[in-house]
């Protein structure tokens, strides 16, 4: 359903992504992963609009979405958890999932309860200013608010970096949830490799902007690991 060929970016004069190829099947959960710096980030922006490719083409179910702009995404059903979250410290946690709603093809309407079965805590906590919630909080706010718009496709990067454990495998556990029940598709750059392995059906690494091996979460082997992910 999402598809790069031969895509090259470049910061300045500097290429990160060189000839980059990957496929996304729908319904799948893949981990893109690799060492720091490999371009994984990089990639995610670009799946997103908000970096533009210098050549190649990106298209999700079929159409071309090469040289769209970000606010293409959230309409074409694809929400997004950035690096670092993003959340607004100052707005609270319900204004935080209402900027998601103005992002929608009809401005407007409500948040949809399921996130607060998600992710119950948003609920306690709908007054509560963004910046005074916990690293975990915010997480959970940040994937909330990308779920506003019930989107087809969830891209998150790095979910649980700097999370706590018990809130990492919460946050597991709800993608396991969205991908079996509704089926969604879901892509994430992931480091650690316990949760990789554990919510992860499919993996991608990444090594100098490029694609360097892909396959199904089981054919992640420890001479891979080796190779492209140890430091
Ligand atoms: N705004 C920018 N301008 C110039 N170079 C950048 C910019 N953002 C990132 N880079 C460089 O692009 C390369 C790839 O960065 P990117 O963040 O995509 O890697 P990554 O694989 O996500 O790494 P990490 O795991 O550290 O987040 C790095 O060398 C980085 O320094």
């Amino acid at each position: 359903m999402i598809s790069l060929q031969k895509v090259n970016q470049l910061y300045g004069g500097t290429q990160i992504l060189w000839d980059l190829d990957l496929e996304i099947a729908r319904g799948s959960v893949t981990c893109i992963m690799g060492r720091n710096g490999v371009g994984k980030t990089t990639l995610l922006k670009c799946l997103m609009g908000l970096l533009s490719i210098a050549s190649g083409s990106l298209t999700i179910n079929g159409e071309d979405f090469s040289r769209r702009s970000a606010e293409s995404r959230p309409r074409a059903g694809i929400g997004y958890v950035p690096q670092g979250r993003d959340i607004f410290p100052l707005l609270t946690v319900e204004e935080n999932l209402r900027t998601a709603l103005a992002a929608g093809r009809s401005p407007g309407g409500v948040i949809p309860e399921k996130i607060y079965d998600l992710f119950p805590v948003l609920k306690d906590m709908l007054q509560r200013r963004g910046g005074d919630l916990s690293g975990g909080q915010q997480q959970q706010l940040a994937i909330g608010r990308a779920l506003v718009l019930q989107p087809e496709v969830l891209i998150l990067d790095e979910p649980n970096e700097g999370i706590q454990p018990n809130i990492v495998k919460q946050i597991g556990d709800v993608i396991t949830q969205l991908n079996q029940e509704e089926g969604m598709t879901v892509v994430l750059v992931e480091q650690k490799l316990g949760f990789a392995r554990r919510v992860g059906r499919e993996f991608r690494l990444m090594e100098k902007g490029r694609v360097v091996a892909s396959g199904p979460m089981t054919d992640l082997s420890d001479d891979l690991i080796a190779r492209h992910l140890a430091v």
